[in-house]
C-alpha cells in the first residue's frame, strides 16, 4: 500500500514531482497496490500524533479550542494574541492550501483567556484532497487537546429570507458527498479516535447555539442571524438552478463546499462543535438572464472582508463565555 502524499492529493505531486515509485513500477505492482488506499489509512494515528506533538512542542501551548477559518475569514486568527504561527509547508505531513483566501497558516495562541489553534486556510475536496485529508487537521486538534471545534465558512444563501452578510448558525447538515458514498471515515476504523458507527444527531452543540444567539442580540445583529441547515457539495463549480431548487426542497438553507466532513471527523472523536456560515451571496432558485445571479469567489471574499469584524466579535465573545463557565 502506498500511503505517501504522491498518491493522495496535490501536495503530494508537488513534493514528488509527479513520480510515484508504485506507478513507475506498474508492471510489478500487485492488485492490492492498485486498489486505492482506504481514506482512514491515509493518516494513521501515529502520524497524527507526530503532527500534534510538533505543534504542542513548537508552541509550548495546549489548545482547548480549534477554529477553522472559512474563505476570507482568516482574520479570525489575526485576533489571537501571543501567537505562534506555523506555515503549513513547515508542518510535517501537512497538506498545502491552494485556494485564494486560505493563507495556509496554523496559529496557536490566546483568545479571551483560552488557548486556541486556528487554521487560516482549510482543505477542500475540489483541491484534489480526499475527504480524510481535508479533515485530518481536526484529528490533529483532538490530539493537541482541543475539546471544541469552531468551524466557519462562506456559503450561498438558499433560504429566501437570508440576505448577503447574514450569519447562519448551523444546527444540522445534509451530507451530499455522503449520499454519494464518500466519507472521511471510510476504511478501517481506529477506535482510538472513535466508534465505527458514530451518531450525528445533536452534532451541533445546542448550548453553544443558544449562547451565540444571545451574543447576537447583545451585538444588535439578531435580525441578521439565523439558525439553519448547511449542505456541502463537492465543488468547485457553483450550483445549477435545478440543484439549488433540489437542495431547498430538502430543507437546506445555505450551501458551500466544506465543513461537513470536518464536523463528522470532530463528532467521531467526541469534540463539541459550533459552526456558522457567513452568507456571502444569494443563490438564485429561479431561471433568469441576470449576470448578478452568478456566484463568484471575488464576491465571496469581498463580503467576508466586510463582515469579518462581526464574525470575529461573535467568536471572541463565545470563547469568553466558554471560559467563564469552565
Ligand atoms: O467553505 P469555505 O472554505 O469558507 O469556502 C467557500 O467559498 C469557496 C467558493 O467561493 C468554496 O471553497 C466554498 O466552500
Ligand atoms: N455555493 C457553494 N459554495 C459557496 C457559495 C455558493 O453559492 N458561496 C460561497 N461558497
Amino acid at each position: 500500500m502506498c500511503s505517501r502524499d504522491c498518491c493522495s492529493g496535490p501536495g503530494g505531486s508537488a513534493k514528488s514531482g509527479n513520480t510515484c515509485t508504485d506507478r513507475k513500477n506498474a508492471k510489478a505492482v500487485s492488485v492490492e497496490k492498485i486498489i486505492p488506499t482506504p481514506q482512514s489509512l491515509l493518516y494513521p494515528y501515529e502520524v497524527i500524533q507526530e503532527i500534534a506533538d510538533f505543534i504542542v512542542k513548537g508552541s509550548n501551548m495546549r489548545p482547548k479550542i480549534g477554529i477553522i477559518c472559512g474563505s476570507g475569514l482568516g482574520s479570525l486568527a489575526d485576533i489571537i494574541q501571543d501567537a505562534k504561527v506555523f506555515e503549513y509547508e513547515k508542518i510535517p505531513n501537512f497538506p498545502v492550501s491552494t485556494v485564494e483566501g486560505h493563507a495556509g497558516k496554523l496559529v496557536v495562541g490566546n483568545l479571551e483567556g483560552a488557548v486556541v489553534m486556528a487554521m487560516q486556510g482549510r482543505f477542500h475536496f475540489y483541491e484534489g484532497y480526499p475527504l480524510a485529508k481535508c479533515s485530518m487537521p481536526v484529528r490533529v486538534m483532538k490530539l493537541c487537546g482541543v475539546e471544541y471545534l469552531f468551524a466557519t465558512n462562506a456559503a450561498g444563501g438558499i433560504n429566501p429570507k437570508y440576505s448577503v452578510g447574514d450569519i447562519m448558525l448551523m444546527h444540522d447538515h445534509v451530507n451530499m458527498l455522503g449520499f454519494a458514498g464518500n466519507s472521511p471515515l471510510q476504511g478501517p476504523n481506529d477506535p482510538r479516535f472513535g466508534p465505527r458507527f458514530p451518531a450525528l444527531v445533536n452534532s451541533y452543540n445546542k448550548e453553544l447555539i443558544n449562547k451565540a444567539l444571545e451574543i447576537g442580540k447583545q451585538m444588535g445583529i439578531e435580525a441578521n442571524m439565523h439558525v439553519g441547515v448547511y449542505s456541502c457539495l463537492g465543488g468547485p463549480t457553483y450550483e445549477t438552478i435545478a440543484e439549488l431548487k433540489a437542495l431547498r426542497m430538502m430543507g437546506v438553507d445555505a450551501v458551500g463546499m466544506s465543513t461537513v466532513h470536518e464536523v463528522i471527523t470532530a463528532r467521531h472523536c467526541d469534540m463539541k462543535v459550533f459552526a456558522f456560515s457567513l452568507i456571502t451571496n444569494k443563490c438564485a432558485t429561479e431561471y433568469s438572464d441576470k449576470k448578478d445571479d452568478e456566484a463568484n469567489h471575488d464576491e465571496v471574499m469581498a463580503v467576508a472582508k466586510n463582515r469579518q469584524k462581526a464574525c470575529c466579535e461573535l467568536v471572541a465573545r463565545l470563547i469568553r463565555q466558554i471560559q467563564a463557565s469552565s
